[in-house]
């Protein structure tokens, strides 16, 4: 998997792109990073990289030229990249998003800072703008990051357990993922679900099943309607009560 990132602040990253999941890939390969920062490509002495915007108000916007720049090394050294600008107008981001991604197994991300970037750039240069929800952030480089762990993590070979990746919720058919409980065995005097304990692998799947099943009922509902749910799943469904929405 390659990703660009063009950023105004690399050292923003660095940190979170040396350790962990993304760390591990990126040694063994797994994961291509390539950084762009705009300022390195300004062609004044101040290296100017924002301006004022036409019409006024606030703030700054992300100037045209270094940004187009920037993008365009990237798109040279990843032909086939889509270009996403990530920002709150964009299209959700979704596992099927991620899953699309590391398919194609290359993408560019822009993260944006101030107020934005010049709308000529996304006309001309980007391929679709991507939002990780109805938040604002001050930058899209934590937008970024959280992209590049979801797409990395489906690489095959980086998660020690493929099953993970697939089992995680929006893995199974767009189902909330099930309870999850480990040692001891009672703490705070609280048990652990006695069908885990009993060994008996086909009651587990199932518990488990039925568990992601409620759990996506009670709180996520209309990914119901696109799951691909199975007659034991549906018989499931239909004989819980009334959600309790949690
Ligand atoms: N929400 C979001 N999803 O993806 N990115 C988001 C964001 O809030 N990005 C902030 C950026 C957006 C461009 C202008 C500067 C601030």
């Amino acid at each position: 998997m390659k990703v660009g990132v063009i950023t105004l602040f690399p050292e923003l990253m660095d940190g979170a792109l040396e350790h962990g999941v993304i760390g591990r890939a990126r040694t063994k390969g797994q994961l291509e990073l390539e950084l762009s920062n705009p300022r390195d490509l300004t062609a004044d002495k101040h290296r100017t990289v924002d301006d004022r915007p036409f019409g006024g108000g606030p703030g700054m916007v992300m100037t045209p030229a270094p940004l187009s720049a920037a993008i365009v090394s990237l798109k040279e050294a990843m032909p086939e990249a889509p270009v996403v600008y990530l920002s709150p107008q964009g299209r959700p981001f979704d596992q099927a998003m991620a899953r699309a991604w590391q398919a194609h197994g290359s993408v560019i991300l822009v993260a944006g800072r101030y107020e934005g970037i010049d709308e000529r750039v996304i006309d001309r240069l980007v391929d679709e703008e991507v939002s990780l929800g109805d938040f604002v952030l001050s930058g899209g480089e934590f937008a970024a990051l959280a992209i590049i762990d979801a797409v990395t993590r489906l690489e095959p070979g980086v998660l020690g357990d493929p099953l993970s990746a697939e089992e995680d919720s929006f893995g199974i058919e767009g189902l909330l993922d099930c309870p999850h409980y480990t040692r001891p065995e009672v703490y705070e005097n609280q048990t652990v679900p006695a069908v885990l304990m009993s060994g008996d692998h086909k009651a587990i799947a199932r518990w488990r099943r039925q568990q992601s099943l409620a759990r996506t009922r009670d709180r996520r509902p209309e990914l119901l309607e696109k799951a691909d749910l199975t007659k034991e799943d549906k018989v499931f469904l239909t004989s819980l009560g009334p959600s309790d929405g949690n």
